[in-house]
């Protein structure tokens, strides 16, 4: 099996957290001007499209990106479909057995559109990150834009998830993605000051059989 696109498409339509920096792509030199090469130039939120967040997001003692350990972003990673829950704590993933789950991806919703930021979403309650610790797992991935409610200031799961060792993914694209084992790569990139990074995230099925 191949692998396959979970990321959000980079472009102007993409919808951004209100009052966030707009997406944009230029081209800031043409091949006509240079006699070379065309050279973009990239505008966009760190928060934009499908992204990690370092704790320096909300923490000023926080690590930034480079700071974090990349083997987080590659390996084994299990989707889970948790579509018909409001809010996702301990009690909802109580139903399923993620022994042994060191990456957990969530789909909330069956339905995605980049194009629109949504009015609500499915959050995850604090009491998710120790639940999560003690199964082992390192990395949360959502398809929503945040894990805490989009109204919310204090960003308990943000905190939580990090006190616990939990790594956060956010904007994944999942509604066509089967509950399942996965192989998972979603590396930020080296940025050394920054709060957060774009990713492009692919999952590849795990196979019993090659
Ligand atoms: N881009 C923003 C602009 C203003 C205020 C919040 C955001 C966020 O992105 C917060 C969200 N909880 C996040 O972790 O991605
Ligand atoms: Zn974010
Ligand atoms: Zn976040």
């Amino acid at each position: 099996m191949e692998w396959f696109d979970i990321s959000q498409p980079l472009n102007k339509n993409i919808a951004v957290w209100p009052g966030d920096t707009p997406f944009s792509f230029e081209l800031s030199c043409t091949k006509e001007h240079s006699g070379s090469v065309n050279i973009g130039k990239l505008t966009m939120s760190t928060h934009t499209g499908t992204h990690i967040d370092a704790p320096f997001h909300f923490d000023h003692e926080g690590r930034k990106v480079l700071d974090l350990d990349i083997h987080i972003y590659i390996g084994p990673a299990r989707v889970i479909d948790v579509s018909n829950y409001d809010s996702i704590g301990a009690k909802e993933l109580s139903a399923y057995d993620l022994e042994g789950v060191s990456r957990l991806l969530l789909r909330t919703s069956s339905s995605s559109n980049p194009h629109r930021f949504p009015e609500t979403i499915t959050s995850l309650r604090a009491d998710i990150a120790p639940f999560l610790q003690e199964k082992g797992v390192r990395l949360i991935g959502v398809d929503v834009p945040s894990v805490d409610p989009l109204d919310s200031k204090e960003l308990p799961a943000h905190h939580a998830l990090f006190k616990h060792g939990i790594h956060i993914l956010e904007n994944l694209m999942l509604h066509h993605v089967e509950p399942g084992m996965y192989e998972l790569i979603a590396l930020p990139l080296a940025l050394e000051e920054a709060d957060a990074s774009p990713v492009r995230a692919v999952l590849k099925p795990i196979s019993t059989k090659e």
